[in-house]
């Protein structure tokens, strides 16, 4: 099974804004950029607005892809779009009751990510 998957790595202050998954989910009870599932022939792009408005309450005004990974969990083969997100109105909440938090760029190694991420993770790091 491959999916295509939009996220967002929300930025203010040199801090990002991230959720944990929870544990019902796949890769549940790990942190993630927030962001789902594209639906079928849905652009990564239009995915990004319509799931952080859902997931974060955000209405997204200025993003860029930031890198584009494809990864096999084995039980299910992803490919994320992820996408540095700079601007936006609104405050980012978890709207479906996601335990939510801004964390400084530098402390996101105290974080767990799904494997996927941690190519995402360094090179935020190294930015
Ligand atoms: N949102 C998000 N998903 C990620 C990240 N890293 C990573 O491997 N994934 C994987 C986990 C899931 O298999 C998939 C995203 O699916 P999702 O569960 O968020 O999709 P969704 O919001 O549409 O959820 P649903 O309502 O369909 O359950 O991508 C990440 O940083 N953010
Ligand atoms: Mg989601």
């Amino acid at each position: 099974m491959l999916v295509k998957v939009a996220a967002g790595i929300i930025l203010r202050d040199n801090k990002v804004f991230i959720a944990l998954r929870k544990s019902n989910q796949h890769q549940g009870g790990l942190w993630e950029f927030p962001g789902g599932k594209c639906e079928s022939s849905e652009p990564a792009s239009i995915a990004l607005f319509r799931e952080l408005k859902e997931e974060c309450g955000i209405s997204v005004t200025d993003c860029a892809l930031f890198e584009k990974i494809s990864h096999d969990y084995g039980d299910k083969q992803v490919e994320l779009f992820f996408y540095k997100v700079t601007g936006f109105d609104g405050d980012p909440v978890g709207k479906e009751g996601q335990e939510v938090r801004w964390v400084a760029i530098g402390d996101l190694l105290s974080y767990e990510f799904p494997e996927a991420n941690m190519s995402i993770v360094t090179a935020l790091m190294n930015a």
